[in-house]
């Protein structure tokens, strides 16, 4: 098969103790520089393979989501975004959110997780605990990918970007970090021209980590080869770069447009898709500065930018506020 994403063996670094990951090891090393090389050229854009989070940690997810989004709207409104000027957290309806900006209709629902105000859905009494699981799960592996990249970089120190991070996966450090569960309901004859599951754009962050059901429909935009599926692959996860990652690195990480169509094949359309992301954004107070390096460009914009206002300036526009 013409694969066009790059797949990467991380080997089970999940279940790694952090403090005791040799990264002068060779093999740690040629996995930094598969991985960085992945999201440098081409398709920033990585699978990754043997990535330790169970199978079974999704898959509740999952499940436990889907009983949310089959709830009646009355109910699910009930648990909807407060005031999307100050939290990313709660529940988003069909057409509420719209990630590029366009009068587009997004056949999308999503409920996310973020800040220390959260409030879940009393009638699904798991919610809470399985998304809460599965968001520690991902900023485990979040801290150690970060790493990598350090050290495709070649920079001396390993933490540069988890340095930036900060401390955004603590709550109670305000940031807007955010575990996003999503469901495209199925596709109904009220389709329009122009709707679409999820519309172009780029993340907000650091690194978002997609873990997909079997449906398909994700696709990224490559520069010389327009727009490529990123079908699913079972037992991996789907890496993209965000806007934060490309300012923290002058560009050598771009962000990665990215969409999700409405399958072209009817039966699938007809069905339901699922898919947990989440999206590492650094602490509100932070500023990020292009780095300095040989290996960057020194032609990037170096004005800086702060992570809660670019985050916020993005996420107000999605919701047209
Ligand atoms: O669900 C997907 O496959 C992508 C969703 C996405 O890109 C987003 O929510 O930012
Ligand atoms: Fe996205």
């Amino acid at each position: 098969m013409d694969r066009h994403i790059p797949l990467i063996d991380i080997d089970n670094l999940f279940n790694v103790d952090s403090d005791s990951i040799n990264y002068e090891d060779p093999q740690i090393q040629k996995i930094a520089n598969e991985f960085g090389l992945a999201l440098h050229e081409n398709s920033g854009c990585a699978y990754l393979l043997n990535h330790g989070i169970p199978e079974e940690m999704i898959s509740t997810v999952f499940a436990e989501s889907k009983t949310f989004f089959e709830l009646p709207d009355d109910i699910k409104m009930k648990y909807c975004k407060k005031d999307v000027t100050k939290s990313n957290h709660g529940y988003s309806a069909v057409g509420q959110e719209c990630l590029n900006n366009l009068n587009i209709r997004e056949l999308k629902e999503t409920f996310d997780i973020c800040g220390n105000d959260c409030y879940y859905p009393e009638e699904v009494p798991k919610f809470k605990e399985v998304m809460e699981s599965l968001e520690a799960a991902c900023w485990k592996l979040h801290s150690k990918l970060f790493k990598l990249l350090s050290m495709s970089l070649k920079l001396d120190n390993v933490d540069f970007i988890n340095d930036k991070a900060r401390n955004c996966t603590d709550r109670t450090v305000p940031s807007l970090n955010t575990a996003r569960t999503a469901y495209y309901p199925p596709v109904g004859d009220d389709v329009i021209a122009g709707d679409i599951r999820c519309s172009a754009h780029t993340d907000w962050g650091l690194l978002t980590m997609l873990l997909q059901d079997d449906i398909g429909g994700l696709e990224v935009q490559v520069p010389s080869k327009g727009w490529i599926p990123v079908p699913p692959i079972p037992g991996t996860i789907v890496v993209i770069t965000g806007d934060l990652l490309e300012k923290l690195t002058g560009g050598y990480f771009g962000a990665t447009p990215h969409r999700v169509m409405i399958p072209e094949d009817e039966i699938k359309m007809k069905k339901y898709r699922q898919t947990f992301l989440s999206f590492s954004i650094s602490d509100n107070d932070v500023d990020i500065f292009p780095l300095r390096s040989e290996l960057l460009d020194g032609d990037y914009d170096s004005k800086p930018v702060n992570s809660f206002e670019h985050a916020m300036w993005r996420s107000t526009l999605s919701y047209g506020v």
